[in-house]
């Protein structure tokens, strides 16, 4: 399987007044092509800003972080923009839609500067509507859609610019169990058809389980799985 993002020994602290606050402790994680992984762990820690790291929105206070073999640690706010806009996107959990745009001209938004030919944008606007069942809604506003319909527009202009990489910060937590279930199945099969990796957090269990890995978090630390058979093992050899 093929790496896409890998971080190495990376560090995050915050200076809140005088305060440091050490949000991430020496994470070292990859993620592969095709994976649907979720990065689970408690409030406070250290899902969302794992993910901003990743996404190129922030930088680590130690350690790099690897997109497509490439340190993208030590870039210029400039050039992880480009990161962004060429290999990145993202899904929030309040949608983060224009308000003042339709769902067609919302998802048409990050082709603006990319796709000159007006038919192009069209078409794959269209396509990534209908992909995720919206073709009808096409010239709503976001007040006139639903919680789901909202977060589906997102998942659309997401995917409308076949990003390598689709990080979602807890994607459902403004959604009720069901439009939740039917957004992560949206997802998935979008992970499966594309094969694009979707890196997601969540504290929530009943999505942890439609992810095909888990990497647990807790205060800013990977939680090891741990292996009953390995540790046994590791025992009787000592004994
Ligand atoms: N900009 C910031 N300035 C100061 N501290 C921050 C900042 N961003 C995050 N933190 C702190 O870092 C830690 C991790 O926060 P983070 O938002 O990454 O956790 P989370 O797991 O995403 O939580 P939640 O599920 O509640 O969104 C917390 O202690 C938080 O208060």
């Amino acid at each position: 399987m093929k790496t896409i993002v890998k971080t190495e020994h990376v560090s995050k602290t915050f200076l809140l007044g005088k305060t440091q606050v050490q949000a991430l402790t020496d994470i070292s994680i990859k993620a592969f092509e095709g994976e649907f992984l979720a990065i689970a762990g408690p409030s406070g820690s250290g899902k969302t800003t794992l993910l901003n790291l990743i996404g190129c929105i922030d930088k680590p206070t130690k350690g790099i972080i690897k997109i497509d073999d490439e340190i993208v640690t030590g870039f210029s706010s400039n050039k992880l923009a480009d990161i962004r806009l060429a290999k990145l996107a993202f899904i929030f959990q309040t949608f983060n839609l224009i308000p003042v745009l339709s769902a067609c001209e919302n998802v048409e938004y990050p082709l603006l500067k990319t796709v000159k030919n007006k038919t192009e944008r069209f078409d794959r606007v269209f396509y990534a509507l209908q992909s995720v069942g919206l073709e009808k809604f096409v010239k709503h506003r976001p007040d006139e859609l639903s919680g789901g319909q909202r977060q589906r527009v997102a998942i659309a202009r997401a995917l409308v610019t076949e990003p390598r990489i689709i990080l979602a910060d807890e994607p459902t937590a403004n959604l009720d169990q069901k439009t939740g279930e039917d957004v992560l199945n949206i997802m998935k099969s979008i992970n499966k058809d594309s094969n694009t990796l979707f890196i997601f957090s969540t504290h929530d269990p009943k999505v942890m389980q439609m992810a095909s890995r888990i990497i647990r978090i807790t205060d800013g630390r990977v939680v090891e799985p741990t292996h009953p058979g390995r540790l046994k093992n590791e025992f009787s050899h000592k004994h």
